[in-house]
């Protein structure tokens, strides 16, 4: 069996990628040209001798070689994949050798084995949680004694430097470390190490620089690490880790450990990684040019940055004696962990995740992410404040990074507007951004001040003063919520009455399992906000722009009651706004009309107006009939109702909504129908709000309304069908109107029919009946396809709809389908008799798939509006493999993030729901 590359027998891979590694004996004989290269040059020269010329380095994805002789025979000892990226990196380190393992975390489990039982490592005090964690592992485990100590410091370490007290056999260290940036002097530690323990190891774990940084090995340290998976690779797609060692007799012991363990990486890692590395000079520019820029704004900004870039960092000059750069990893303090969670929640652009070094930009807390496995005791001495920030910043355009942080930190409330700025013209900026980034970032950063500072200045007063004067609100008035408010309400399906409903007929309708799912959250730079994933909706209004001067005078002594109609001049003053977002279609339109609309009559004044934003998305089909404008609107009210406390929010112990705050949210429901159906009945609402299965009749005419609940319903199967032919139910309820008004003779006796219809449907589903359930089904088919021709007469069926009913009668279904809620498209609805085979139920689902429809199958009855009460949950927090707490991230995140197809999953994770 042959053994993994080794300077002793390094021709193993290098027979084929011509060049092998030279040791620098070799290169003082013959130094190629190659030698002289500079590092970016390197990083792109990958020498492939392969046998068919191959320009790129071949993957060589085999477990096994052929023969006894050849150079491979088992990819764990060794593979050409492998070899070749090994030899590459090799050259970029200036070591005699490298080794690629499966991880970075690997690389220190396999350097650690060096170390024997009763020997000690000293390991720095501010390091990565995952080297933390394995060092405690073998202290308590391997008879190892670890002892941390603060390495930026020597005199720190002298005190474990005594070989009478302390059998040192390696030292390990970060520079700069993770995540606090301290810096330690490689060299004179090494020296110090050195002139007591001769034979003791000095290990760095490079990761934070890479050998394009920083290259210990010429420092005289032993041993270098990277993990891959950062700079090296940069792209978050592999994981890997490197080992660089100068010394021959420690490439041994290392070749023979991953020969015995098997932790070489593999073929097609290796290929990716070798990948990676060509760019990576070119990336690491990038990236650290802009994370300068972004240390001197929050640096300006009067926030303590840690980034050895900046002036004012304490070991700046020891920084810049081992390295080139500053790398792309800088930290911040706000003061505030909720506030560090609010900025971190906030961000779009920088991704919420644990690891650096990719060419997209990350934010994260690192107590609560990355070293969230150092318990909060040990990082409170080790001096790692709960509320730090780290950025660790991509290839991405400085200016849309700085937009997206700088957005943060204003929603967030970690800066206002510096009231006394004026601005540089678009021109201005632009010019300079070209030609002096530096001085672009700090003009920047003038336009905004930390909150404490923000009525600090006689110009911030005397701006207030005016503002005051003028009846703006100045940023200090801010309201907004103290926590999110996450509500779901359903959708629904009417069986029976729809449009002959708004006419005073009584319909039948239950809730369906698709709902809308929605979270308002807090936000402190004096602006409302709307965000809708699935329909594409991001807008945003300052409070003082909305027409408040419209508002009517509330005619109602109780605030928390809906008014009966909508005030038109206030909401056509709504739409004008509204319409300024031009990117907008009409469905983000009226969801934005609707929802301002609620939002400042619910207000009923601009101080009282909460800075917020409203997240929605459901996994109900929009405008299909299926209430989705209900079941939105049911949302937006509940959650501003919780707002304005005009309904109390449930404690965690109530198992239902009372009955008076269920109106309450109907009422406002309702009015948000009014903008966006025109002319509803309120059954959709009603459902919504109430979940179940309903009789509805609206009070018309002086008559009086009602309803009831059918509790014979919950068990009967219904295929709803979507046409996806879109539609309007506005204009379809008012095509029905204007016939009625047309030919009163021609639709009345359709209303009436209807009536009929829906009073026997009720009797059969009330639960009282003593008829057999086949029976029973036998008969609401009937109703179902006469209801289906009364509509049809009417004029709100579509020939897409007319092909699901004649699909489903068809033999061998014959079954009764009728369309259901507006018509026009949409859905149709389906009875499945109890004993309809599920072989037939199968194809007939996919007899509609293949007409281009979509069938879904649902019971009927589920809860209705749902309110969350318990507090986060393990659930909400970044899922973190280091056992940790984890980050708190906003449910509007992790709603906004949730694929339509998850977002029951992720109301059943999160849990605690208080439904009506
Ligand atoms: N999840 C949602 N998020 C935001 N807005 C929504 C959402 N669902 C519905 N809406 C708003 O409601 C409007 C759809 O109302 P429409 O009445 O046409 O459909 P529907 O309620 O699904 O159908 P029906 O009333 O016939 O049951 C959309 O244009 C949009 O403005
Ligand atoms: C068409 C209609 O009857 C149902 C829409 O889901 C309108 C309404 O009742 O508001």
């Amino acid at each position: 069996m042959t053994t993994p590359s080794t300077p002793a027998d390094s021709s193993l891979a290098t027979s084929i990628y011509s060049e092998s590694v030279v040791s620098p004996t070799d290169k003082e004989q013959a130094k190629p040209r190659s030698d002289n290269w500079r590092f970016s040059t390197l990083c792109a020269s990958v020498d492939t001798k392969d046998q068919y010329g191959a320009s790129s380095t071949p993957i060589y994805q085999t477990a096994t070689f052929k023969g006894l002789d050849g150079q491979y025979d088992y990819t764990r000892s060794g593979n050409p994949t492998r070899g070749g990226l090994e030899n590459h990196l090799a050259r970029l380190y200036g070591a005699t050798q490298t080794f690629a393992l499966s991880t970075g975390m690997t690389c220190l489990d396999t350097i650690l084995r060096l170390v024997k039982p009763g020997e000690t490592v000293l390991a720095g005090d501010d390091l990565y949680g995952g080297t933390n964690r394995l060092l405690t592992y073998l202290g308590s485990h391997g008879g190892v004694k670890v002892i941390h100590a603060d390495t930026t410091k020597i005199e720190a370490l002298r005190p474990h430097l005594k070989p009478e007290i302390n059998n040192v056999k390696m030292v390990l260290l970060e520079s700069p470390t993770n995540p606090l940036l301290k810096i330690a002097d490689l060299e004179e530690i090494t020296k110090e190490v050195k002139s007591l323990y001769p034979e003791a190891l000095v290990v760095v774990d490079n990761t934070m620089m890479s050998p394009y940084l920083q290259r210990p090995l010429d420092l005289g340290c032993d041993i270098v690490y990277d993990s891959g998976t950062k700079y090296l690779s940069g792209h978050h797609d592999l994981m890997a880790g490197i080992i660089a060692v100068k010394r021959t007799d420690i490439c041994k012991d290392i070749a023979f450990l991953i020969n015995s363990v098997g932790s070489g990486l593999a073929p097609f890692d290796s290929f990716l990684l070798l990948r990676g590395v060509k760019t990576m000079s070119l990336r690491m520019d990038r990236q650290m040019a802009t994370s300068q820029l972004v240390a001197l704004y929050l640096n300006s900004l009067g926030f303590l940055v840690h980034y050895p870039g900046l002036k004012s960092h304490p070991k700046r000059d020891i920084h810049y004696k081992q390295a080139t750069g500053a790398g792309a990893v800088l930290s911040f303090v706000t003061g505030d962990k909720a506030l560090s969670e609010r900025i971190v929640g906030s961000a779009r652009l920088w991704g919420i995740s644990v690891s650096f070094g990719a060419v997209n930009s990350l934010i994260s807390m690192p107590c609560l992410m990355s070293h969230a496995s150092i318990s909060a005791a040990v990082r409170a001495e080790r001096g790692l404040p709960e509320n730090l920030i780290r950025l660790c910043v991509g290839i991405e355009d400085p200016r849309d990074l700085m937009d997206d942080l700088e957005h943060s930190l204003l929603s967030a409330g970690a800066i206002v507007p510096n009231l006394s700025y004026s601005p540089l013209s678009h021109s201005q900026s632009a010019e300079l951004y070209v030609s002096d980034p530096e001085a672009w970032i700090l003009e920047r950063a003038k336009g905004f001040k930390r909150p404490s500072e923000a009525n600090s200045s006689v110009m911030d007063k005397l701006v207030s003063g005016v503002k005051r004067g003028l009846g703006i609100n100045p940023n200090s008035e801010i309201k907004t919520i103290e926590e999110e408010i996450v509500v779901s309400a359903p959708g629904k399906v009417i069986l029976f009455g729809e449009h002959a409903v708004v006419h005073g007929v009584t319909a039948i309708a239950s809730s369906v399992n698709l709902r809308c799912f929605a979270v308002l959250s807090p936000r402190s730079d004096g602006k409302v906000a709307l965000e809708v994933p699935n329909v594409n909706v991001e807008a945003e209004w300052e409070i003082s722009s909305l027409p408040w001067g419209l508002l009517p005078v509330h005619s109602n002594t109780h605030r928390h009651v809906a008014d009966k109609d909508l005030d038109p001049a206030l909401l056509q003053a709504i739409e004008k706004l509204v319409h300024e977002h031009s990117e907008l279609g009409k469905t983000g339109l009226n969801s934005c009309i609707a929802y301002l609309y609620l939002y400042m009559v619910m207000a009923g004044a601009e101080s009282e107006a909460p800075s917020v934003t409203f997240t929605a998305t459901a996994n109900l089909p929009i405008s299909a009939g299926l209430g989705s404008s209900a079941a939105y609107s049911t949302c937006v009210a509940s959650s501003l109702l919780i707002a304005h406390s005009h309904i109390e929010k449930p404690a965690q112990n109530q198992s239902r909504l009372s009955e008076s705050d269920t109106n309450i949210v109907d009422g406002w429901a309702f009015l948000a129908e009014k903008v966006l159906h025109g002319t509803p009945s309120g059954i959709d609402n009603a459902v919504s709000v109430r979940g179940g299965a309903v009789a509805f009749t609206k009070s018309v005419g002086g008559r009086k309304g009602g309803l009831d609940g059918l509790h014979g319903f919950s068990s009967i199967r219904l295929l709803l069908t979507n046409t996806l032919v879109p539609r309007d139910t506005k204009t379809l309820v008012a095509g029905v109107s204007a016939k009625r008004l047309a030919e009163p003779q021609v639709v009345d006796p359709i209303l009436d029919a209807i009536q009929s219809i829906s009073d026997e449907a009720s009797t059969l589903l009330s639960g009282q009946t003593h008829a057999e359930r086949k029976e029973l089904i036998n008969r609401l088919e009937t109703l179902i396809r006469e209801n289906h021709s009364h509509l049809a007469n009417l004029g709100v069926s579509h020939p897409s709809l007319e092909m699901v009913v004649a699909a489903t009668a068809a033999e061998p279904f014959g079954l009764a389908t009728k369309l259901t809620g507006a018509g026009g498209g949409g859905c149709a609805v389906t009875l499945i008799p109890d004993e309809f085979p599920q072989v037939s139920l199968d194809e007939l689902i996919n007899t509609l798939e293949k007409q281009g429809f979509q069938p879904h199958l649902t019971t009927v009855g589920g809860p209705g509006l749902g309110i969350h009460v318990s507090s986060s949950t393990k659930e909400d927090k970044v899922r973190n493999s280091e056992e940790g707490e984890g980050m708190v991230v906003p449910k509007r995140v992790t709603l906004r993030d949730t694929p339509i197809d998850s977002l029951h999953s992720w109301s059943e994770r999160i849990g605690g729901w208080v439904h009506t």
